[in-house]
């Protein structure tokens, strides 16, 4: 490649190291980029697995040391994917040192941590971006521009759930996803945040909230070894500090109403993560487990043909998907982190915003928190505006 490098730090190295590590490989060879992504140095806290994983996926180098990583002068980009309690530390160093920063979801735990945030990101002048990746998916960024141009009317209602499976075993083991000082909460944050983003984007801002979280499984054995969602149990047993499930009801600021359910207990569905819009002129409906897809159905069709139709968003002039395969030709999961990868690096080339950015982050923690202030007053609970 002829342009000019865009030197890229990946913090964390597990799961979503993985799936950044495949988005920074793959980006700048299915989509035009006027910057070189390198990857330049992965960092984790096992020195030897993170110096094998940098040699498995092709990363330059290797590090321990995060502290060291985001001061490097041959860095420019600093990507976190680590556990949620460690995101606004390194991101305000990355910050402070001068660094574009990529987030993993939940940006942090709290609305004032994540105001420190984007006022570091801000005062820097660097580029922010945090990873909703639903969000990319093109059929659901085919909904966003469908509910702008008013293919469904006037937004009235959204039913968001997010359901898995993964924990309904009581003998799966502890991991961190599992204690509150790691992870801040359990379904509530790590799914239903994906849930309160998808309808930021597609409905608007959210006013008011009521709602309810619970554990079921208050015990687990301890952590043995663990990688990502799967692990082995270790001796004795811990106490489980984040909830299991969460709803709440939503009053968005443009007069719609919302309902979100988020769940790591559902057996069955194992990446149920759905929104169902109806507006005054149709309905639209996404589901991930078939996130090719998006079901709609028009008032405007003749009465004697009216009925949902399913969209399979991979023809080319669907956003993304021309970038990819020939039309009809199904994308995944990865794909979504390869969209993230292209939208951040096209805005610092650019020197244009980055969207969703440390706001939205920090937004979607507000929605969070005002939740749990509901739950503590069982009352309905205003949400913070950030600016
Ligand atoms: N957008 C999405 O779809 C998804 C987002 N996520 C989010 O991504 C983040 C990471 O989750 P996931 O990849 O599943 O977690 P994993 O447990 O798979 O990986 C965590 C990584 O962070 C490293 N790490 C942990 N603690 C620290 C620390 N204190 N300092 C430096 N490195 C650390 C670990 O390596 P080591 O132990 O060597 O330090 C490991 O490489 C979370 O915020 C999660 O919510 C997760 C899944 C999907
Ligand atoms: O998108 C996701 C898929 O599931 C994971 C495990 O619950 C989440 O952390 C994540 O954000």
């Amino acid at each position: 490649m002829s342009q000019k490098p865009l030197n890229v730090a990946l913090i964390g190295y597990k799961f979503m190291g993985k799936a950044h590590s495949q988005a920074w490989r793959t980006v700048g060879r299915f989509f035009d980029l006027d910057l070189d992504p390198v990857m330049k140095v992965v960092c984790g806290r096992d020195a030897k697995a993170v110096a094998e994983f940098a040699d498995r996926w092709g990363w330059e180098d290797s590090s321990a040391d995060w502290e060291e990583v985001v001061k490097r002068d041959d860095v420019d980009v600093v990507d976190i994917s680590t556990p949620g309690s460690t995101h606004a530390e390194i991101s305000i160093a990355a910050a402070q040192a001068g660094k574009h920063v990529f987030c993993e979801k939940p940006l942090t735990f709290t609305v004032a941590e994540g105001k420190k945030m984007l006022a570091a990101v801000r005062e820097a002048g660097v580029k922010h971006m945090v990873n909703f990746n639903y969000r990319l998916c093109p059929a659901v960024s085919l909904a966003k521009q469908m509910i702008d141009s008013g293919s469904i009317g006037e937004v009235r209602h959204i039913r968001c759930t997010y359901l898995q499976d993964w924990l309904v075993d009581p003998e799966f083991p502890m991991n961190w996803r599992l204690r509150q000082e790691a992870a801040g909460s359990g379904a509530h944050g790590d799914l239903g945040a994906h849930s309160i983003d998808l309808a930021r984007f597609l409905v608007g801002e959210i006013g008011e909230v009521v709602g309810t979280k619970k554990t079921f499984i208050k015990e687990r054995p301890a952590e043995g070894t663990s990688s990502g969602l799967t692990a082995q149990a270790g001796e004795g047993t811990e106490k489980v500090t984040v909830d299991d499930a969460s709803l709440f009801l939503a009053k968005f600021t443009n007069g719609a109403l919302g309902s979100f359910e988020a769940t790591r207990l559902a057996p069955g569905r194992k990446n149920f993560n759905r929104f169902e819009i109806n507006g005054s002129a149709g309905s639209l409906v996404w589901c991930f487990e078939e996130l090719n897809c998006l079901d709609f159905y028009s008032t405007a069709d003749p009465s004697t043909q009216q009925g949902f139709r399913r969209i399979i968003a991979t023809e080319g002039d669907h956003p993304y998907a021309g970038n990819w395969w020939p039309p009809g030709h199904m994308l995944g999961y990865d794909h979504g982190f390869t969209h993230a990868a292209y939208n951040l690096t096209q805005s610092i080339a650019k020197d244009k915003p980055c969207v969703p950015d440390f706001r939205d982050g920090a937004q979607c923690v507000a929605v969070l928190e005002a939740v749990d202030a509901s739950i503590e007053s069982s009352s309905w609970a205003k949400v913070e505006m950030i600016d």
